[in-house]
């Protein structure tokens, strides 16, 4: 059994994560959709990043190709300057289980595991003990310590939501993608974690990758990229909500 403190990743200066013109197509002949549609970008440790756009702009198809999750049509995502296609399935689900903490809009728990077991259960498939301190930490940011014991159909919404999120960064990877992680939640839990997501970059080096549709929330980020038709259409940095509802403003017309 390793600590997870010991072997938590260090991570190095420069891009950590690549996408090299990305494309990613659904279907064929008249039905072929183009989700994401020549996406070219880079991650460097510790930021925070937030996509946004419409409805159907292929913000969660681009999270699933820089995960690993989904190949793209063409294009590469390069971490660490290893192109993933080029990894065989072995080394491709080791490096999704040891790097990337990946956070669900359906939140994926397991039914029949208590909230402490499905926040535990990445680290015990590891083969790693839990390291208390860190747990208690993220418990008691998530404010989640009392509702440990309850199954997911005993808990809310935006409970669940946060017992995903504890989940994700349990095992400290270095990047973590979070699929609309404040959808569920009430205003102050929304920015509980929030904040709990930025000082997991600057505090941990974490990169973070969010998506959202809410200019609050975006504004969290290092930075926010704007999505439209599978495009890259701009990126604000540290921006206040005014800009944010700019920039929604002109990617929705
Ligand atoms: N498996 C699939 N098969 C066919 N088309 C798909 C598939 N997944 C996504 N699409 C299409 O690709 C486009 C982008 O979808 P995607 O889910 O990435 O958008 P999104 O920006 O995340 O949307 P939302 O904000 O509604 O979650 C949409 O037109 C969608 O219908």
């Amino acid at each position: 059994m390793k600590d997870s403190r010991a072997s938590a990743p260090t991570p190095p200066p420069g891009p950590t994560r690549q996408a090299v013109d990305l494309v990613k197509r659904y279907g064929e002949g008249e039905a072929a959709v183009t989700a994401v549609a020549g996406v070219s970008l880079g991650f460097t440790p510790g930021e925070f990043t937030a996509v946004m756009g419409p409805s159907g702009s292929g913000k969660s198809t681009l999270m699933n190709l820089l995960a690993g999750l989904d190949a793209p049509t063409s294009g590469q995502v390069l971490v660490q300057g290893q192109d993933l296609a080029r990894l065989d399935d072995r080394r491709l689900t080791r490096l999704r289980r040891e790097r990337i903490g990946f956070v669900f809009q359906a939140f994926n728990l397991l039914p029949a595991l208590t909230a402490e077991q499905n926040i535990l259960l990445p680290l015990r498939l590891a083969g790693q003990r839990p390291d208390r301190a860190y747990f208690d930490e993220v418990i008691g940011s998530l404010r989640i310590g009392d509702r440990l014991g309850h199954r997911p159909t005993e808990l809310s919404g935006g409970q669940q939501q946060r017992v995903a999120v504890a989940r994700a960064l349990l095992t400290r990877p270095a990047v973590l993608f979070a699929d609309e992680p404040t959808g569920a939640l009430d205003v102050t839990a929304g920015r509980e974690l929030l904040e709990r997501l930025r000082s997991a970059g600057t505090e941990l080096g974490q990169t973070i990758v969010m998506v959202t549709h809410d200019p609050t929330a975006a504004t969290y980020a290092d930075r926010v990229l704007m999505m439209s038709d599978g495009a890259l259409r701009g990126a604000l940095e540290k921006p206040a909500t005014h800009e944010v509802l700019a920039a929604m403003a002109r990617t929705e017309h």
